[in-house]
């Protein structure tokens, strides 16, 4: 049943999910391709590393159905390099303004608030951080552009794969972060309309504690906003999946899974499996 917490927030909050507007989870679950324009990215790092390689993978993403193409420039896995500021704008902007014109919404993976600013001057429509806004000058960044912005929860450290750590409920546990999270944007004057929160699979949580975010997925509309989840070839599904190098059949199936609990937004590599995943419970729930 749903927990205490959940059941707290609702009360606290009682607001509806604005999932409305021209946002492209306005309707249904929205599919955000993504772009890694990084040497290093856990999954296809090095793919897309000129220009025309990634505004042609961009270009291939929206013929195949994706409502969003996420530009990001640093890998976020453990342990990855750090990117100065000034490469990875390098990385970032030449790609964003060659996909700014294509008929998907361009955003922007980076916890730097310039890199960040730099995007949004190009053409970015959405700020995707993973740190979840922990930056005072990304929240004022998001606020002064008035854009939507995805919350994602991650632990502060850096996370360390081998330390277990230790939740109560993972799910009451990253609620109450993201709720933290929200309170603390809302004050530098975000309104949470803008505001897409996501749990943040595997981002400190352990394989376990990434499938019950992804079954409670649901829980996460108690915060009063649109809900993204980004599981695409995550370890999570690493003893899965048949071939452990290949773990794009158990991506679709939790994509179909998250659309059935209610996600708002999927963040995948692949997008047109995962789009007829999107579609197929969309059919099944009798939302399309
Ligand atoms: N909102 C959101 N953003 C994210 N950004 C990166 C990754 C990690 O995946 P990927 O970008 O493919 O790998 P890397 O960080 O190595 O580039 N996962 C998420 C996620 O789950 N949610």
């Amino acid at each position: 049943g749903r927990s205490s917490v959940v059941a707290a927030l609702t009360d606290a909050l009682d607001i509806g999910v604005d999932a409305g507007g021209d946002h492209p989870w306005a309707n249904g679950t929205a599919v955000m391709g993504i772009l890694n324009a990084t040497p290093d990215s856990f999954h296809d790092g090095g793919e897309y590393d000129t220009v025309e390689r990634a505004v042609a993978r961009a270009e291939t993403m929206v013929a195949e159905g994706a409502d969003i193409v996420d530009v990001g420039g640093e890998s976020t896995r453990p342990g990855a390099d750090p990117v100065p500021v000034e490469t990875e704008i390098d990385r970032v902007v030449p790609v964003i303004e060659a996909v700014a014109g294509l008929d998907a919404q361009v955003s922007v993976d980076t916890r730097k608030p310039p890199v960040a600013r730099a995007a949004l001057e190009a053409g970015a429509d959405i700020v995707n951080d993973v740190t979840g806004l922990s930056d005072a000058a990304m929240r004022r960044t998001v606020a002064e552009y008035d854009v939507p912005a995805v919350c994602m929860h991650s632990l502060a450290a850096p996370v360390d794969p081998n330390r277990s750590y230790a939740y109560d409920d993972v799910v009451d546990d990253v609620l109450e972060a993201l709720s933290e999270r929200l309170l603390l944007a809302e004050r530098a004057g975000i309104d949470r309309s803008q505001l897409v929160v996501d749990p943040g699979l595997g981002f400190g949580k352990r394989s376990g504690e990434s499938f019950a975010l992804l079954d409670r997925l649901d829980e996460f509309h108690a915060l009063g906003c649109p809900v993204m989840v980004g599981h695409s070839h995550k370890s999570m599904f690493a003893d899965v999946a048949t071939d452990p190098d290949d773990r794009l059949a158990a991506t679709v199936a939790a994509t179909a899974l998250a659309a059935e609990r209610g996600a708002d937004v999927v963040r995948v590599h692949d997008v047109a499996p995962n789009a007829d995943a999107v579609r197929t419970a969309a059919r099944t729930i009798g939302e399309e």
